[in-house]
């Protein structure tokens, strides 16, 4: 059987986050790339199916992984009406929404890798916990950490004639809003390991993406404020499938460099 396609650009945020999934369960995938510098998610004619080769290629400063493909007709729009990474294709089923590819992940093959990270074999109060935090990491986490991150390293580094510096008040406010949210996870994580209890869940791991960006800012240092905040960041980081996911995305960025 063909392996699940994930297509997008290992180092854009929203595809990190599913690539993680993927790798947490031990699942088998192929990684499309789309050239997003060259606006190829957003041609109405594209993306191709067929691997051909791989090659490392030095981007410099780093180093990414391309493959190189026998080009045919699907086009990236055909799997994702918004324009927006990632797509995602298991056989006849089409995707986008990365929280949602993400669920259908755990779904299909969490119970053969004996991952129960949305906790739907728990009660349904140990369900609703997990929910409520994965919704937290949404409502509140991700709107006060991406401005940041966007300010910081999408605006000027990734997005295709950015360059802009950062807007310092857009920043001001969205790590006071931060500050607030880290408070009370510190609060929440004095109390269990992790935010929905004792356990790793999918709430935890959502969080991956923005804040592996959000440390290579000069703003990390404001979860060392956070002590369990810290602490918890640190173990979701030592994971082998975060860290697998994570070499994809750069840590350094210098201006004018382009990906
Ligand atoms: N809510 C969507 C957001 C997708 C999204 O914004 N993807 C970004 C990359 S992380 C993208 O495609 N940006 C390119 C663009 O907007 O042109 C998801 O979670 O999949």
């Amino acid at each position: 059987m063909s392996p699940v396609k994930v297509f997008g650009h290992p180092m854009l945020t929203n595809v990190a986050r599913v690539m993680l999934f993927l790798e947490e369960v031990g699942a088998e995938y192929e990684l499309v790339p789309i050239d997003f510098v060259a606006g190829e998610h957003k041609r109405s004619q594209h993306v191709q199916l067929n691997v051909s080769r791989r090659q490392f290629v030095d981007r410099s400063p780093y180093q990414v992984q391309v493959m190189i493909f026998d080009r045919d007709a699907t086009c990236f729009s055909s799997l994702q009406p918004f324009a927006k990474m990632p797509g995602f294709q298991d056989g006849d089923l089409v995707l986008f929404e990365s929280r949602a590819i993400a669920k259908y992940i755990l779904r299909k093959y969490g119970g053969t890798a004996g991952l129960d990270l949305l906790g739907e074999n728990s009660g349904i109060e140990e369900l609703a916990v997990v929910d409520m935090w994965t919704e937290v990491e949404a409502q509140q986490y991700y709107p006060a950490i991406s401005p940041v991150v966007f300010e910081c390293i999408i605006i000027p580094f990734i997005i295709p004639g950015g360059g802009a510096t950062p807007n310092r008040s857009v920043v001001d406010e969205s790590l006071e809003r931060l500050r607030g949210v880290l408070g009370i996870y510190e609060a929440r994580l004095e109390k269990s390991s992790y935010l929905a209890g004792d356990s790793i869940s999918f709430a935890d791991l959502n969080h991956i993406p923005f804040t592996f960006y959000f440390m290579t800012t000069p703003y990390a240092k404001v979860f060392d404020e956070y002590p369990k905040v810290k602490a918890w960041w640190e173990m979701l980081m030592a994971r082998p499938a975060v860290q697998r996911v994570c070499k994809h995305m750069p840590t350094e960025f210098k201006l004018g460099a382009q990906y």
